[in-house]
């Protein structure tokens, strides 16, 4: 498959439905200070030869243009003449559709990611369990415990691309980088925003419940504090 033999038609529904992805979790003020970027893969999935539109770099996502999207191959290289320049972290979508076959791929940076990715970065992973949302990566089991890869926040995305594959959880569909934000995918732009929205939902309970923890003892069977 090349670029060209992909449908006019299949490209401008994935740019279509980017935009309305990013318009919504830019109602959640997911992009604060042009942080963020968003891409959908187009095309059949081979892992050496696939395509993906994704958010252009430095660009105010809270905002919707013509020129906030563009393509690029597997390798992370401009498909098609534009002056936009591919996010600056275009490698590590590239990584994780080479190793997933994912059809969507989206980034946030969040205070709660932010904040959790910082207070478990030294253990490498967040530890989560018992909380019903992890039902929404399809792990049924109850009280099912839940490891959440986090990376180190290297300045040379290549660097952290390559860690990519050796922390992939194919249970788990994403990956925080430390301090920074947290990737999420899924097999459709539908699948990745639920795993997106069920992962921003663990971070903000694992902080309040900490917080409680260590601020309110519990509360007895006979309903008294210790
Ligand atoms: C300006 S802070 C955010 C960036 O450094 C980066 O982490 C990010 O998420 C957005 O980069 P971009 O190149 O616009 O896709
Ligand atoms: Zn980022």
């Amino acid at each position: 498959m090349t670029f060209a033999s992909i449908s006019l038609e299949h490209k401008q529904q994935v740019l279509d439905e980017l935009r309305v992805i990013k318009q919504q979790f830019a109602a959640k003020n997911w992009f604060p200070g042009t942080s963020g970027n968003l891409s959908m893969r187009v095309g059949d999935f081979d892992p050496e030869k696939f395509y993906f539109a994704i958010t252009a770099s430095g660009k105010d996502k809270s905002l919707s243009t013509p020129e906030d999207f563009l393509f690029v191959d597997r390798s992370g290289l401009v498909v098609e003449t534009t002056s936009l320049k591919p996010s600056a972290e275009t490698l590590i979508h590239c990584e994780i559709y080479r190793m997933t076959g994912c059809g969507a791929v989206f980034h946030v940076h969040t205070v709660f990611n932010n904040v959790i990715s910082e207070w478990f970065g030294d253990q490498g992973a967040v530890p989560a369990q018992g909380i019903e949302l992890i039902k929404a990566f399809n792990i049924w089991e109850e009280n099912a415990p839940v490891s959440i890869p986090v990376l180190p926040n290297f300045a040379h995305i290549p660097s952290i691309a390559e860690l990519v594959p050796d922390v992939l959880d194919e249970r788990i569909p994403g990956i925080l980088l430390r301090g920074h934000g947290i990737y999420a995918w899924g097999k459709n732009a539908f699948e990745a925003k639920k795993h997106l929205e069920a992962f921003e939902f663990i971070f903000e309970y694992l902080y309040h419940s900490m917080l409680l923890k260590n601020s309110v003892p519990p509360v007895n069977a006979d309903g008294r504090r210790s």
